[in-house]
Parts: C-alpha cells; structure tokens; sequence
C-alpha cells in the first residue's frame, strides 16, 4: 500500500491507474479506523480493481467548540489496518495542501434544505463542510465509486443530492452499520465513553428498536407522542437527546401517515461522545 500526502501526486497516480482501464474505488474516511471503516474497505475491494482510501479530519465539517482538537489520530495504526484490508492507496493530505486559499476563502458546496435538518440544525454548517470536502476528494481521486456508512444517514443522502444535483460521475454505495455485540454502532467517537457511559451506549439502539416495534405494530398516527417517549427514554438513561425523528426516508421531514419508506433518526450527547445512529422500516411489508 502506498501512501501519498500531495493531492497533484494522488492526482497522478489514479490517473495513471485510469488509463490502464482499472475500476477504482473509494472510501473517504476521518482515520482511527475499526471494523465499520474496515467493512467499507471490504465492499470496496469486491467492486473495483484498485481502492483508495484518505484520512483527513477535516476542519471544515468542525464547529466552533466541537472535537477538531480531541478527534482522535491514530495513523500509524490505521495504516497497518488498511495494508491488512488490502487497500492499494492511502491519502492523508495536510489541512493547508487541501484548502491553499484557506478555510473561509474556499468555494463550498452547499446542499440546500436538508443540510439544514437534524444534525445540521445541531451542528450549523456541517454538511457544508462535508459535501464540499467530498467533492474535493472526489475530484482527485475521480472513482467510479465512492463507499459511505448508513450510519451516518444523512450525511449519506446528503452526498447523494450533492452528486445527483452536480451530475458527478460516481455511483454512491451506502454500506449497512457494523456494530458491536450489544448493538452499539461502531465509532471513533465510542472511544470518548468511559466504561460506566458504555454500559449505557447500547441504549440508543433500543430506543430506536423499541420505536420501530411500536411504529410497525401501531402504524405512525402517534409519531410524535413516539418521539416524546424515546427522548423521555433517553433522558432517564442518562443520555442528553439531541433529536429524535421519524422521518420520510428520502427527504427526512417527518414522516406523514400513508409514507412507506421510513428512517428513525437518533443523535444523543453521551459524556463527551456525541453519538448518532438510525434504522431504516419498509411499512409496506
Ligand atoms: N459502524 C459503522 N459501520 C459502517 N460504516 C461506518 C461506521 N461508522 C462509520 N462508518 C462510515 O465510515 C466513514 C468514515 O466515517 P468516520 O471516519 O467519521 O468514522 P465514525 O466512526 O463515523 O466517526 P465519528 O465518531 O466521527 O462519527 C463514513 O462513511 C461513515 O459513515
Ligand atoms: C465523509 C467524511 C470523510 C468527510 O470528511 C466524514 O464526514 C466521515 O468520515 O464521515
Ligand atoms: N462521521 C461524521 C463526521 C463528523 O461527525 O464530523
């Protein structure tokens, strides 16, 4: 595995791949990598021919007062993760080569309506920051398809208006969420849960479950009593709820009696871990 620091080289050594007519894939990541990252390495290698992976925490997507500083680094470990997952490439660009005009002078991509939405209420410019760190990435690395966690829901349907919207040539591949044993999804973030908060963590899930079991068994005419109940939940688990939505799974407003394709959205602070986490339900089933 080879690994590049310089976007112009990363530039050249992709296009060269391109030329000898190979598929290349790509899966963005902010690095301390564990299985969820691993998982989309994997599903990367089964569809293309070469894969690519970058490691940039980028500041952009940060708020004022939010973890820029704290977000853990960990790169030599990474690298031997991704040597181990197979991958052909890795670039960990640094902030003043990806953003030579700087952060504030920088052409953006703005994602309008539902970057403003639940983490993007919380989190004001957020998916300003990732959509137009995506399309940077995308732009060097050009491949033919980019690989991203349903986890991060809307960041996912957000990269998918960005690429539709700007007509980019590359097929967008949501991978499902790996968790932990008792169902806590996968994040760097869980490393800033103390032993006691991560006895809790798992609770999010089954908030979110216990929502699902009542949505499929009482239809979503009491969505927001549902909503009510969860973060009532939440709180008495200790969590500090952010939001808690049922939603349309396309356009993430709430959901409306007779929708079909439905996400539950969940974002709660934990101790210092901000953690997000959804499910999907098909009510036509
Ligand atoms: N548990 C997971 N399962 C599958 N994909 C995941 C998982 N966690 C993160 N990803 C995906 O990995 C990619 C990189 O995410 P990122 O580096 O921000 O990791 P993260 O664990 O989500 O960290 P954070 O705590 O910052 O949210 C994204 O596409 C994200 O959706
Ligand atoms: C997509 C991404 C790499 C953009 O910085 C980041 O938001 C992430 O890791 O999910
Ligand atoms: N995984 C989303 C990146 C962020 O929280 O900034």
């Amino acid at each position: 595995m080879q690994t590049v620091t310089d976007p112009a080289r990363l530039h050249q050594l992709v296009l060269q791949w391109r030329e000898q007519g190979f598929r290349v894939a790509f899966v963005p990541t902010m690095g301390n990598l564990h299985q969820g990252h691993i998982e989309l390495v994997n599903q990367a290698r089964q569809r293309a021919d070469k894969v690519v992976s970058s490691i940039f925490v980028n500041p952009m997507q940060f708020g004022q007062g939010e973890d820029l500083d704290a977000y853990p680094r960990t790169l030599d470990d990474d690298k031997n993760k991704l040597y181990d997952a197979s991958c052909d490439l890795l670039f960990t660009p640094e902030v003043e080569l990806l953003y030579p005009a700087g952060i504030g002078s920088q052409t953006y991509i703005e994602v309008p309506a539902i970057s403003d939405l639940h983490c993007g209420n919380s989190r004001p410019g957020h998916f300003r920051g990732v959509a137009t760190v995506v399309a940077k990435l995308f732009n060097l690395v050009q491949p033919d398809i980019a690989l991203f966690g349903n986890k991060d829901y809307q960041q996912l349907a957000v990269i998918r208006a960005m690429v539709r919207d700007l007509n980019m040539p590359v097929q967008i591949v949501g991978v499902d969420t790996v968790r932990d044993d008792d169902g806590l999804a996968k994040s760097s973030r869980n490393g800033y849960l103390t032993d006691e908060q991560r006895t809790i963590a798992p609770k999010l899930k089954q908030v979110i479950d216990a929502t699902a079991t009542a949505i499929h068994s009482d239809g979503l005419a009491q969505r927001e009593q549902l909503q009510q109940q969860a973060l009532h939940s939440l709180n008495a688990y200790a969590f500090v709820p952010d939001y808690f939505e049922i939603c349309h799974a396309d356009t993430l407003q709430p959901a409306q009696v007779g929708d079909n394709q439905i996400v539950i959205l969940a974002a709660a602070q934990l101790g210092k871990a901000r953690l997000i986490d959804n499910l999907r339900l098909d009510l036509s089933k």
